[in-house]
């Protein structure tokens, strides 16, 4: 295969805005280049590894890709094929995104296995794992950015979709985690990367992560799903009777009544903020902790306003709440003073954490696919992640919400009161056993946390609008709750 294969460059284009991990939806492809072209597999089905050149707007994002290759094609590849190409370039056949065939998975982890190198692609077990090469690959069917397969009951294996150049984050830190002793990370089993200087430069010597071989603990269920049931739970409770009157107690209805639901999920918010806070610890230790001038506080104030001015401009209902955004954030500058930071998770909700039968794992220390590698990597302070795990106690809640469509006004406000009730027991009780736990006590530092929070729900406006544009509502929503009177930008007094 060549990277000047047009035909194939055609069948891309019109295929990538409709992945779930391509975060290019909000504007157009300008143009599309295969950079690099590997074949991992030869005869049939054939498999090949391209990263594609994306031009949008003026800049070039580069994305993964395994491409299958039959002369015919099964019914269950059906759904995944991309197009159908007529000899150009030595391609008779269908071309399909190869994470969905099993026997195109299985060369993945004998490659790895045996440490092989391939083109530009470097194989690399990680030391002292066995890696099982008799297992087929299944896309795991989370609510994921990237792609990953799961090997039966060993391994899980993470294809990062969109690519950032030099060693990800996700594989540096879980391989320190690891070697620290960690208990809430899953040992890395190997990974894939792509040698210096193929992929356009600019990291130097360092390669380019291209997927991540991990433990697959398979007894978890992941946070986000669990909270869900939770709240659908809660939200299920019987009203009585109907009409006007329909919510218990309406008027006086409490956080603390949410707990009085089935599938309440206080006690785990509880643990996951003491496994949170176990984590920062590891973290700390392994990478260090240095402290933060209040002219460094300025420049990340500075950060946040900027990223607001850039959302602000592609996604205009954003606009409403720019006062009260910026407000908080400079109440946060305002009182800068020295800030002990360190390296963080970056991006942590609740589909990054895996309850097991031992207690909750982290997952997915790779930052916010959105920023730029070396602020991914930038020491933070820790109530950063508390202020992410704080956004997605309300996600949750204001999802299922948002499922319900357009109801009558009496059901509607029932339903927002409910699902309010329902996240401010959960995050009380995260903030509570994150700060038992030795944390910095999110109560004692409320500017922070509600910048941190504010700056966070800036950042998903723009990741929905990019990559899940259905789900754009959900922040949007929030937003106005969080801003308005009796909002996060009115609890002065926690303080
Ligand atoms: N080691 C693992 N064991 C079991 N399930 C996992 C593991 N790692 C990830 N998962 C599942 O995959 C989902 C997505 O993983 P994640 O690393 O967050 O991917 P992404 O960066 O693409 O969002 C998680 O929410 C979890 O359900
Ligand atoms: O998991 P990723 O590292 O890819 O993170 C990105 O995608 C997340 C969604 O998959 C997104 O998280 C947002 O949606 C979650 C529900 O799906 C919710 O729990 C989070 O609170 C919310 O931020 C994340 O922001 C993005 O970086």
């Amino acid at each position: 295969m060549s990277p000047s294969d047009h035909s194939l460059v055609r069948l891309l284009a019109g295929w990538l805005p409709g992945q779930r991990w391509f975060g290019g939806k909000d504007g157009p492809i300008d143009d599309l280049a295969i950079g690099t072209a590997t074949e991992l597999h030869t005869g049939e089905p054939g498999l090949h590894h391209l990263i594609l050149d994306v031009r949008q707007s003026g800049s070039v994002e580069r994305y993964q890709l395994l491409l299958g290759v039959r002369r015919e094609l099964p019914g269950p590849l059906r759904p995944v094929e991309i197009g159908r190409l007529t000899g150009e370039h030595g391609i008779d056949g269908h071309v399909y995104d190869a994470v969905h065939d099993p026997e195109l998975t299985r060369p993945l982890l004998a490659h790895m296995a045996d440490a092989t190198t391939v083109g530009p692609l470097r194989f690399r077990r990680a030391p002292a794992a066995v890696i099982r090469t008799d297992l087929d690959g299944v896309p795991s069917t989370a609510e994921q950015s990237n792609t990953s397969l799961i090997f039966g009951d060993a391994h899980i294996l993470k294809l990062f979709r969109r690519l950032s150049t030099g060693v990800n984050p996700d594989l540096e830190v879980n391989l320190a985690l690891t070697r620290g002793g960690s208990e809430h990370v899953p040992a890395v089993h190997g990974w894939i990367e792509l040698e210096p200087g193929t992929d356009g430069g600019g990291a130097g010597d360092e390669p380019t992560t291209l997927a991540l071989l991990s433990e697959y603990l398979r007894s978890a269920t992941d946070g986000w799903q669990l909270a869900l049931t939770s709240v659908r739970d809660w939200l299920a409770q019987p009203t009585t009777p109907p009409g006007p009157a329909a919510v218990p107690g309406s008027e006086t209805f409490t956080a603390s009544d949410a707990g009085a639901a089935g599938g309440d999920f206080a006690a785990e918010a509880e643990r996951l903020g003491a496994a949170t806070a176990a984590v920062h610890r590891d973290l700390a230790a392994a990478f260090g902790v240095t402290r933060a001038t209040p002219a460094r506080v300025r420049d990340t104030v500075f950060a946040m306003n900027e990223q607001l001015d850039q959302v602000s401009a592609a996604v205009p209902e954003i606009r409403p709440h720019a006062h009260a955004l910026r407000e908080a954030f400079d109440e946060l500058a305002a009182g800068a003073g020295t800030l002990p930071v360190q390296r963080v998770h970056g991006d942590f909700h609740l589909g990054q954490v895996l309850r097991t039968d031992t207690g909750w794992m982290l997952l997915d220390f790779e930052g916010e696919p959105a920023r730029a590698p070396a602020e991914r990597r930038a020491p933070a302070h820790p109530l950063r992640d508390v202020a992410g795990m704080l956004r997605s106690f309300e996600y949750a809640a204001r999802f299922l919400v948002a499922r319900n469509g357009d109801l009558p006004p009496d059901t509607a406000d029932a339903l927002e009161l409910r699902a309010r009730a329902w996240t401010e027991r959960n995050r009380k009780a995260f903030c509570d056993g994150y700060a038992a736990a030795g944390g910095p006590d999110p109560a004692a530092h409320a500017a922070l946390v509600r910048a941190f929070e504010f700056d966070k729900a800036v950042y998903e406006i723009r990741y929905e609008a990019r990559n899940r544009p259905a789900w754009l509502p959900v922040p949007l929503k929030s937003l106005a709750h969080l801003t308005g009177p009796g909002g996060r930008g009115g609890q002065r007094s926690m303080e």
